[in-house]
């Protein structure tokens, strides 16, 4: 009697179990796109688990197969739809995935529909440009743009930051052997403190670093983000700091930065000069109808944008150092090139007048001086901000239902422009995983680099980053020789990509 009990019981689960695991894999597709009686209809893909959705396998080719390309290429496989749009659920909301030329600039033109919601974007503070929209963000992205993009306040940077780039290469030669990664790190805030606000090497510089690693912390503290970012050092403060709470570490960043803005008023009023940095150079701003920045603003962008350039810079910096490696073709041409330009001016810095033509001189079709002759240094910088992609994709929330080419985007669900898929795409870039900076001797199909994003929200540290990246290339290439200790290291893709041993070097003097 038992027996048969049992019997029936193992035959109900086992025929029940189909069912069940169909539900639960369409769950999602029947909680969000039944019932959708538009005409329009929602792109190809699919939206996963109940709650979870997409997420784990997200993770599977992120972390765990360490094949990123693949978690979307799987779905241009499989669903071939030439527009470039796929739903899924990721992060825990219903999403599109926009990953082509043409939705990704329709995504970034259409700024009122598609809202930039950056993860945590509070922690920032409320003045931040990245919480603002429309004419209030217009304002502060005109004052910043003026402040770090053009290429008047440039040329005084270039200058700030070549010696403390050239005292970097000098250390890391006596060294022998760095970690590319903290090496770019530590030289990256050494110039922030500088340009940011006179701040020099020393234990307040120290402080800042500690903070704005506790800040970053907290930004990333998404429900499926791991917190990754490493900090080498384990000394007792460090500890401290990293266990204090976000917000706390963005209210002391911003007492630093308020007692130096305090300083410098009391300086003007006793007529000493501007210094050249970026808090003069917000501060001195002056927007449309004349108003200069209030303090507080100053302040939530100034932290703002040590957090936007910091990391990006830094891991830009090492992604160069690490396909030049990898490329000795390219790193002897780049040599030879840049030893000219260093030769005809006695060994010197770049000039200011160098840099400005450099930045021009990387658009396509706008090589306004052939006899500076650094196109392929130029090169190597978009190639290595092609590969590298430090964003991966980024996020907006669409504000009203949309109908793009026949398909809805419904009001509340998140884009994803995924970036990474356009530079790897081979119907964009020839071998696309090969750093092959001579690709860039013809101009890109328009819309296929966003290493920089794109739209009302385009990087406005995007001439700093490549400009900086140029110098330490330049005097890597004129000066020094280096080699991968693990060429085959492992690459982690998150939350950023590079390689898990930071990039291990032996590093000396050519
Ligand atoms: C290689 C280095 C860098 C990369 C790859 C990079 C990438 C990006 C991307 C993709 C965006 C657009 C985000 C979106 O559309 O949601 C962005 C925005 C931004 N970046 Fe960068 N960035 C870099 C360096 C910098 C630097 C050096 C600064 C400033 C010092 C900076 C400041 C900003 C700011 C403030 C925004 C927000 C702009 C807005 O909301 O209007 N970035 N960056």
């Amino acid at each position: 009697m038992e027996a048969t009990s049992s019997m029936w019981w193992l035959t109900w689960v086992l025929g029940a179990l189909p069912i069940v695991i169909l539900l639960v894999w369409w769950w999602n597709e029947i909680w969000y796109v039944f019932g959708s009686k538009d005409r329009a209809k929602l792109p190809p893909g699919h939206m996963g688990f109940p709650f979870l959705g997409e997420t784990p396998k997200f993770l599977w080719y992120f972390k765990v197969l360490r094949r990123p390309d693949d978690f979307v290429n799987s779905k241009h496989r499989r669903y071939k739809n030439d527009v470039g749009l796929y739903k899924t659920h990721l992060f825990g909301s219903p999403s599109i995935i926009a990953c082509s030329p043409d939705t990704t600039k329709y995504v970034y033109q259409n700024e009122g529909i598609f809202m930039a919601k950056w993860p945590n974007v509070e922690i920032m503070g409320e003045n931040t440009i990245i919480s603002k929209y429309g004419k209030a963000h217009k304002r502060l992205r005109g004052a910043i743009t003026s402040a770090i993009n053009q290429p008047q306040a440039l040329r005084p940077i270039a200058l700030l930051v070549q010696p403390r780039i050239t005292a970097a290469l000098e250390s890391w030669a006596q060294k022998g052997k760095i970690v590319a990664l903290e090496e770019t790190k530590k030289v990256t805030f050494e110039n922030i403190g500088n340009l940011f606000a006179n701040i020099q090497p020393g234990p307040l510089l120290d402080t800042l670093d500690r903070l704005f690693v506790g800040l970053v912390n907290g930004i990333r503290a998404q429900p499926y983000f791991e917190q990754t970012y490493h900090y080498s050092s384990t000394n007792i403060q460090t500890v401290a700091i990293l266990a204090m709470n976000d917000l706390d570490c963005r209210r002391k960043l911003k007492e630093i930065f308020r007692a130096e803005l305090e300083t410098r008023k009391q300086d003007r009023l006793q007529g000493v000069e501007s210094r050249n940095d970026l808090m003069d150079g917000l501060t001195a701003i002056k927007d449309e109808e004349g108003n200069q920045l209030k303090d507080e603003e100053v302040l939530d962008n100034i932290v703002t944008l040590v957090v936007a350039g910091y990391e990006s810079t830094a891991l830009s910096s090492m992604w160069a150092i690490y396909f030049l490696a990898k490329s000795p073709k390219v790193l002897q041409k780049i040599r030879e090139e840049n030893q000219a330009l260093s030769q005809e001016k006695n060994g010197g810095f770049i000039t200011t007048e160098e840099i400005s033509k450099l930045n021009l001189a990387r658009r396509p079709g706008s090589w306004p001086n052939p006899a500076l002759g650094v196109y392929l240094l130029c090169h190597v910088v978009e190639e290595t901000l092609r590969m590298a992609n430090i964003s991966s994709f980024n996020f907006r929330v669409a504000a009203e239902d949309v109908e793009y080419k026949g398909y809805k985007i419904p009001k509340g669900w998140k884009v994803l422009t995924w970036i990474r898929f356009i530079h790897t795409n081979p119907e964009h870039f020839d071998d696309p995983l090969s750093f092959n900076p001579d690709r860039w001797d013809q101009p890109m199909r328009p819309g296929t680099f966003q290493a920089f994003g794109g739209g009302a929200r385009v990087c406005p540290g995007n001439s700093l980053a490549r400009m900086q990246l140029a110098i330490l290339i330049h005097h890597l290439s004129v000066g020094y020789k280096w080699e991968l200790i693990n060429p085959d290291a492992a690459i982690a893709y998150l939350s950023h990509p590079k390689p898990v041993d930071g990039a291990e070097v032996y590093f000396s003097k050519l």
